[in-house]
């Protein structure tokens, strides 16, 4: 039997738009899914403008590298709420614009890996030994063995210039060739070098030390031009290049003046900072040998991938969580069940203190303190912000563009954790300060009961944050709290439950109501006026 929640997602269809051609048993998944109402259209190879006309209604955009996703294209796309790359890198896609947006990005990283170390692994050999220029010699009718003399791989050093999935896995492979590996990667340790078999270096002792480089980064800005003239001064004479990772990673123009010098002796490569390349100055070189951007181009890949990205699909629009996150905390599936159940209680903390609040916020400290702090709690600080700002942000707002949105008005954000909760086994206190005011209210988690508010202003209560709550900032005096009920009751306001929290006798106090009724101003006003009464603010949560 259906769930009420699935009959409503059933009647609403999901427009899933496929720009780049993707593997068909792949995207099965989708194909065959029945529970929610997915609407698939494929259509590729469509320019930016016949994107941009089509995309008005499509909830998913599911891509490969063809299909450049700019924020014309985010912005046009009104119900969009997901991007699926079908692959590793997303440098075709606007992040920022889509975090932005609240758009959520995913892509499918470990489908390819092997399918492009293999194809790194290939362009090295080809290289080495000639084979597409002597191929293309015998095409055309010649039989030459003279100028085709290459190199062994075998004992040569092999410089890899980072070693995320891709480089390990060519590593693991050039070490079966018996070459020696030298490697830098920011996050290669000692220990795992040793544990890999090849030496670390800075990329200025690989390009020194190797006779075959190859690059494994993203196109980041830190990697463009990584490999440029500079560097290949330091290099040996007679070096090979291949690049499978990215074009702009290698200077394009410098590699060109380097062969043409002698420099380097040859080079591979897959991707170009321009694709499609067809008319490109290094492609007229007869050192140099290329292929269409085939690294990740396998049955077997192209399965995973799509495989991969459109199970996230299904996941998402399930259960609202993802696998491989791109723009927002990628937290494991067991990271994230043990946070989940403390989502409704950050985003309900924070709802509460945007409504105590008239002025606009300029810090949040959030502070996690029991269990909960020993967990991953990104998402979470991620739901206070969500809850901070629904209420009166114009942009739609969710985990995705929360913080983002955040620190775009100026917002400063600090976490704090400490695995003490005094008397709680879990606690989260969040606390905002504006301008003029400092205001703060902590949670938790009941174990068996659900969520707690526990304080407020410092002040201990204990209420569910949920419907409509009264709170009344008083002086502790005999008849406060009678003369706010009386009041309540003369407006025909029903008191479901009443909190009440003193500082000291006669000090400062706070009542905590639960009403059945939503309050109007009014109401609040004829509240306000009573004596020992400071301050009166509705909340709805
Ligand atoms: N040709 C293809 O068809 C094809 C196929 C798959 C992947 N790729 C590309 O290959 C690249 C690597 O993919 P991956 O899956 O191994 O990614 P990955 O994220 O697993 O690894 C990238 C590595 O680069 C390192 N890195 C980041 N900045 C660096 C820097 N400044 N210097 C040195 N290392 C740095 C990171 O620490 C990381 O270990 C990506 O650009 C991806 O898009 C191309
Ligand atoms: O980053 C990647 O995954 C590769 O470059 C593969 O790109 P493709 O999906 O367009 O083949």
């Amino acid at each position: 039997m259906m769930t009420t929640q699935a009959v409503e997602r059933a009647t609403k269809a999901i427009t899933v738009f496929i720009a780049d051609p993707l593997s068909e048993d792949g995207i099965y998944p989708l194909i065959q899914e029945s529970e929610l109402n997915l609407n698939i259209i494929t259509d590729t190879g469509l320019t930016q403008s016949q994107l941009i006309e089509k995309i008005a209604n499509v909830d998913v955009l599911l891509v490969r590298s063809q299909t450049t996703v700019t924020r014309e294209v985010i912005e046009a796309a009104k119900n969009l709420k997901l991007i699926g790359r079908a692959g590793v890198g997303v440098d075709n896609i606007d992040l920022a614009a889509a975090t932005e947006h609240g758009i959520i990005v995913v892509n499918a990283p470990d489908g390819n890996t092997n399918s492009a170390a293999e194809h790194t692994i290939a362009m090295m050999t080809a290289l080495a030994r000639y084979i597409p220029q002597a191929f293309n010699t015998l095409k055309n009718g010649i039989w030459d063995r003279k100028s085709y003399v290459g190199v062994e791989l075998k004992h040569k050093v092999l410089g890899i210039i980072g070693m995320g999935r891709i480089g390990v896995e060519v590593a693991y492979r050039a070490k079966g060739q018996r070459m020696k590996v030298i490697a830098y990667d920011p996050f290669l340790s000692e220990e795992r070098a040793q544990e890999l078999g090849v030496t670390k270096g800075t990329v200025d002792e690989v390009c020194a030390a190797a006779d075959f480089i190859t690059v494994h980064t993203p196109l980041l800005p830190e990697t463009r031009n990584l490999i440029n003239k500079e560097r290949f001064a330091i290099m040996k004479d007679g070096v090979r290049i291949i690049n499978c990772a990215r074009g702009g990673i290698i200077n394009e123009d410098d590699l060109y003046d380097a062969i043409v010098a002698k420099k380097v002796a040859g080079a591979a490569l897959d991707v170009f900072i321009t694709e499609p390349a067809t008319d490109h100055p290094l492609l007229t070189l007869p050192e140099v040998i290329a292929t269409p951007h085939l690294g990740a181009s396998t049955i077997e890949a192209q399965e995973s991938v799509a495989v991969d990205v459109s199970n996230d699909i299904i996941k998402f629009f399930k259960t609202g969580t993802v696998t491989n996150p791109v723009n927002m905390p990628s937290i494991s599936k067991e990271k994230l069940a043990q946070i989940e159940p403390f989502f409704g209680l950050a985003e309900k903390l924070g709802q509460f203190l945007i409504q105590v609040t008239t002025e606009a916020v300029k810090e949040l400290n959030i502070s996690y303190a029991g269990d909960v702090a020993n967990f991953d709690v990104r998402p979470l600080t991620a739901n206070a912000i969500k809850g901070l700002l629904s209420t009166n942000h114009g942009t739609h707002v969710n985990n995705v563009n929360a913080r983002y949105l955040a620190e775009r008005i100026g917002m400063n954000i600090n976490e704090h954790k400490t695995t003490t909760a005094k008397g709680f086994t879990n606690l989260i206190t969040v606390e905002i300060k504006t301008a003029n005011e400092t205001h703060t209210v902590a949670g938790t988690l009941l174990n068996g009961l659900g969520a707690r508010i526990v304080k407020v202003e410092g002040f201990v209560v204990d209420v569910i944050p949920a419907g409509n709550l009264l709170y009344v900032k008083n002086t502790d005096k005999p008849g406060a709290i009678g003369r706010v009920a009386t009041k309540l009751a003369e407006k025909d306001i029903n008191i479901a439950t009443m909190q009440v929290g003193r500082d000291m006798v006669g000090g400062s106090a706070v009542m905590m109501l639960a009403i059945d009724n939503i309050v109007t101003a009014e109401d609040l006003q004829y509240v306000a006026q009573l004596e020992n009464i400071d301050e009166v603010k509705a909340i709805t949560l």
